[in-house]
C-alpha cells in the first residue's frame, strides 16, 4: 500500500512539500501554513519528514505504518491550548533536528541518540494543559499529587507519551532490543525532565564547563567520551530549542508571543476565579509584553544560546543573529515610563 509523500493525507501534496522544502534550516518552515495544509497535523508531517530523511525507518527497521498511527495518536493527546499545542512540538522538533546538523556535532551522535532526541522533542509537551507548574504546585492538583511537585508536567507528559507506544498498532519498537528500548527510553525521559525550566542554571553551568573544557578532534568536531557528557549536551540541545522562539524569524516569533499570552491569561482567569493569587505574567490586566519578552531575552535565552554558539561554534551566528534583531524589535516598542522629570 502506497503511504502519503509525508505521512499525512493531504490536499495538496506539493505545497507541503514547498513548505518542507528548508526543514534542514533554523526557521526556515513555515509552521503555522504547515499546520493548514496538513490538516492540523504538522508534528506528524514534520516527525515523518525527518525521519525519512534521517533513514531512520531503514536504520532501525521502523514500521512507516506503525510509525505514522503513533504519531497521530501523539498529536491527538496534545491539547488544544493556545502555545502547548501540538505546532509547539513540531517547531521544537524541527529546531532539535537543526542544532543536531551543527557541522561540529557531525557523526559525534549515534543514529539512537538522534532518534531519542527526535522522540523527546516530539512527546515534551504532551497533554499539557495549558498551566504550568507553578499552579498546580500551589494547587496540589492531581497531577502534582502524583507527582509530588517535581517536574510535574515533564513526568506526565513522558508516561503518556510513552504509554500510548504499549499500544500494539502504536509499538514502533517492538523490534528494538532490550538494550536498545531501554537506552532510548532512558535518554527521552533525561531530556524531557530537562525542559523544565527549574533546571535552566544547573543545566547552563554544566554547558559552560563543557565548553571551557571541551575537546575537539582535528576534524573539528566535539568529543564526548562519557553518557554525562553526552546527555548532558542533548538535554541544552532540546533545552534550547524548546526556548528558540525569540531567535526565529520575527513574523513566527510574534505569534508564538501572541499565543504564549493567549494561554498565560487563561491560566490567569482561571485563578482569579478561584480567588488564588494570580501567577507571574497572567494577569491580562497588568502585563507588560515587551518588556517581558526583552528581559527574558538578556537574561535567559542570550545567555544560554551564546553558550551553545560557543560550543559548536561558529555553527551557532545566524541564531544570534536574528535574537539580536528580534530583541530590538520589542526593546524599541517599549512602553517609555515617564522620564525621571515629566511631571
Ligand atoms: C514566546 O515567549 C516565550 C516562549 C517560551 C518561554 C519558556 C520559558 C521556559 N520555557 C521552557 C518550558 C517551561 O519551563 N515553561 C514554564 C513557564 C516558564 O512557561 C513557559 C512558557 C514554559 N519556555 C518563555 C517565553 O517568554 C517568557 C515568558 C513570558 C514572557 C517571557
Ligand atoms: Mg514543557
Ligand atoms: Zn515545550
Amino acid at each position: 500500500r502506497k503511504l502519503p509523500m509525508y505521512g499525512v493525507v493531504v490536499s495538496n501534496e506539493e505545497a507541503l512539500a514547498k513548505e518542507l522544502e528548508d526543514i534542514d534550516t533554523w526557521g526556515g518552515v513555515d509552521l503555522f501554513k504547515i499546520a493548514e495544509i496538513s490538516n492540523n497535523r504538522p508534528l506528524t508531517s514534520i516527525m515523518y519528514t525527518i525521519c525519512k530523511k534521517r533513514d531512520m525507518f531503514v536504520k532501525f527497521k521502523l514500521s512507516p505504518v506503525k510509525f505514522l498511527t503513533y504519531m497521530m495518536t501523539l498529536e491527538d493527546h496534545y491539547r488544544k491550548v493556545p502555545y502547548h499545542n501540538s505546532l509547539h512540538a513540531a517547531d521544537v522538533t524541527q529546531s532539535v533536528h537543526v542544532l543536531l546538523s551543527s557541522a561540529a556535532l557531525d557523526s559525534v551522535f549515534t543514529d539512537l541518540e538522534v532518534l531519542a532526541a527526535l522522540v523527546a522533542s516530539a512527546m515534551h509537551d504532551v497533554d499539557h494543559p495549558g498551566l504550568n507548574n507553578q499552579y498546580h504546585c500551589a494547587n496540589s492538583t492531581e497531577l502534582a499529587i502524583m507527582y509530588n511537585d517535581e517536574c510535574v508536567l515533564e513526568n506526565h507528559h513522558l508516561a503518556v507519551g510513552f504509554k500510548l507506544m504499549q499500544q500494539d498498532h502504536c509499538d514502533v519498537f517492538e523490534h528494538f532490543t532490550q538494550k536498545q528500548w531501554q537506552s532510548l527510553r532512558k535518554m527521552a525521559i533525561d531530556m524531557v525532565l530537562a525542559t523544565d525550566m527549574s533546571k535552566h542554571m544547573q543545566l547552563l553551568a554544566n554547558l559552560k564547563t563543557m565548553v571551557e573544557t571541551k575537546k575537539v578532534a582535528a576534524s573539528g568536531v566535539l568529543m564526548l567520551d562519557n553518557y554525562t557528557d553526552r546527555i548532558q549536551v542533548l538535554q541544552n540541545m532540546v533545552h534550547c530549542a524548546d526556548l528558540s522562539n525569540s531567535s526565529k524569524p520575527i513574523e513566527a516569533y510574534k505569534q508564538w508571543v501572541a499565543r504564549l499570552i493567549d494561554e498565560f491569561w487563561m491560566q490567569g482567569d482561571v485563578e482569579r476565579e478561584a480567588g488564588l493569587e494570580i501567577s507571574p505574567l497572567c494577569d491580562r490586566h497588568n502585563t507588560s509584553i515587551e518588556r517581558s519578552q526583552v528581559m527574558f531575552i538578556d537574561f535567559v535565552v542570550h545567555p544560554l544560546l551564546e553558550t551553545w554558539a560557543d560550543l559548536v561554534n561558529p555553527y551557532a551566528q545566524d541564531i544570534i543573529n536574528q535574537l539580536a534583531s528580534n530583541r530590538e524589535y520589542y526593546a524599541s516598542r517599549l512602553p517609555n515610563l515617564p522620564s525621571p522629570n515629566e511631571t
